[in-house]
């Protein structure tokens, strides 16, 4: 987490290079989390994506990242983002590996400032509501907009509603997100950060997404992450909402 003190300049960019096989990511591994992965050697394809989380403050921004990266959940008391903040994961990727760097954004107004600079850096964005928030879902259309205005053109952005293990207190329906996501074309899923429920299967889809964007076997059909999406994920089970 980097401070109200934050400086952009304090950030560094390392880049391991050298041969293939001779270990630049079980080195990044190591470093990142203290640890060697032992097990077969798959090569990285292309230097690594940054993907980005956004949306409201409390939406779980910060919870689905670790699910991810930790698989755990952290419950209790909530302590907002401030600024920005990173983590490394490597995924696997139909036998390449594939390294995301992922920011986790503070969701409040007060540091917009601060993540607007990012957003050009980003190759993919994961934007969340929580689907017990009626106003985090009305304010994704001004994320959207947002969006546009600072990102990329080719950005891949992905529609999450968060929070899909809370079984009462739903205020917003499954269909109106799906509707919403349709709206601009994005593709769009329920998850959870608690559960656990499709928090891999989106970093996947944006990894294989962004893999194929990098190298594209002209002799392979092109994923198509909607369809992709749309055939693994997992609906709560949870929805009665009127
Ligand atoms: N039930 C449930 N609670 C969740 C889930 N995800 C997050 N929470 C809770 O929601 C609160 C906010 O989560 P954070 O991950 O800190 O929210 P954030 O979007 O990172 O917030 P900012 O850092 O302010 O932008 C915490 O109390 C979490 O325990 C989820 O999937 N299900």
């Amino acid at each position: 987490m980097v401070g109200d003190g934050y400086n952009e300049a304090l950030l560094h960019k390392t880049i391991l290079v050298g041969d293939s096989g001779v270990g630049k990511t079980s080195l990044l591994v190591q470093f990142d989390q203290g640890k060697f992965i032992p097990g077969s050697f798959s090569a990285t394809v292309g230097i690594g994506f940054t993907v980005m989380l956004l949306g409201d403050s409390g939406v779980g921004k910060t919870c689905f990242l670790l699910q991810f990266k930790d698989g755990a959940f952290l419950s209790g008391t909530f302590i907002a983002t401030v600024g920005i903040d990173f983590r490394n994961k490597v995924v696997a990727v139909d036998g390449v590996k594939v390294k995301l760097q992922i920011w986790d954004t503070a969701g409040q107004e007060r540091f917009r400032s601060v993540t607007h600079a990012y957003y050009r850096d980003a190759q993919a964005l994961l934007l969340l509501y929580d689907i017990t928030s009626k106003m985090s879902f009305d304010n994704i259309r001004a994320w959207l907009t947002e969006i546009h205005e600072y990102a990329q053109k080719d950005v891949v952005i992905m529609l999450l509603g968060n929070k899909a293990d809370v079984s009462s207190g739903r205020a917003v329906r499954t269909e109106d997100g799906a509707s919403l996501a349709r709206e601009y074309g994005v593709p769009f899923m329920e998850t959870s950060a608690k559960t656990g429920m499709n928090v891999e299967l989106a970093f996947l889809a944006i990894a294989k997404e962004l893999k194929q964007r990098a190298v594209q076997p002209l002799d392979e059909p092109r994923f198509q992450i909607h369809e992709y999406i749309e055939s693994q994920k997992k609906k709560s089970s949870c929805c009665a909402f009127s």
